[in-house]
């Protein structure tokens, strides 16, 4: 069984772990009594196991590695760009825990002997990086450095477009601010016809 199925043996990249429910649990209804709420009343009383089970979807990609992910590729001898657009991407913003959301472009130059991977395994690859406590210039990289070591890609160009609700609903509560990311890698970064190429096609609306 892969690990991305969250099946019990699953256990985070970083430490090890497996999710631990009943930890999560424990932690949430301490939070809410920190917060000067009853986690005892009617309202309350599944929301601690309700979050626990939200926490670990919203974290499921600390047990999921690239190679769960790009396992398919056909021999399609496409040498040109291959760009999957506008990709709806929700992450979490590590200093906060708040989401972050918006959406993620990927580009890719396929190698020499124009291997492709499946369209959708782009988007499970944003979906990988964004399930994880996150700031967003990591996530960008960290989808195209994945690109460049499992394709083996001429090149490979990520830009994610989104809103930081640390931003919009506390602190500096600037909603509507929208922040971009890019990652470029390989010929997209030593080529600057090819880098504005593939950016006019991304950012055009
Ligand atoms: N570069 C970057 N910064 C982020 C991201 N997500 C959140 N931040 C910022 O992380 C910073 C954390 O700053 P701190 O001063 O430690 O925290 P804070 O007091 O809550 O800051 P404010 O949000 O300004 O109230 C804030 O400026 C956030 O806007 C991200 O993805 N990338
Ligand atoms: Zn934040």
């Amino acid at each position: 069984m892969s690990v991305n199925q969250l099946g019990s043996e699953s256990v985070a990249l970083a430490t090890g772990r497996p999710f631990d429910q009943a930890r999560a649990e424990a932690a949430v209804r301490e939070l809410l009594i920190a917060v000067g709420e009853d986690p005892d009343r009617p309202g309350l009383l599944d929301t601690p196991a309700r979050v626990a089970r939200a926490y670990r979807e919203v974290f499921a990609g600390l047990y999921t590695t690239p190679d769960d992910v790009l396992n398919t590729t056909f021999d399609e001898g496409h040498q040109e760009l291959v760009l999957v657009r506008d990709i709806p991407m929700y992450s979490t913003c590590e200093h906060h825990l708040v989401s972050f959301h918006g959406v993620a472009h990927v580009g890719y130059i396929p190698g020499t002997e124009g291997r492709v991977t499946g369209l959708s395994k782009l988007a499970r690859l944003v979906d990988l990086y964004a399930k994880r406590p996150q700031v967003q210039e990591r996530l960008t990289s960290q989808i195209a450095d994945a690109l460049m070591s499992k394709l083996a890609p001429r090149g490979a160009i990520v830009v994610v477009e989104a809103e930081h609700l640390c931003m919009a609903m506390r602190g500096i509560r600037k909603p509507g601010a929208s922040t971009t990311t890019s990652a470029v890698r390989g010929l997209f970064q030593s080529n600057s016809a090819s880098r504005a190429e593939a950016l006019d096609l991304i950012l055009r609306k």
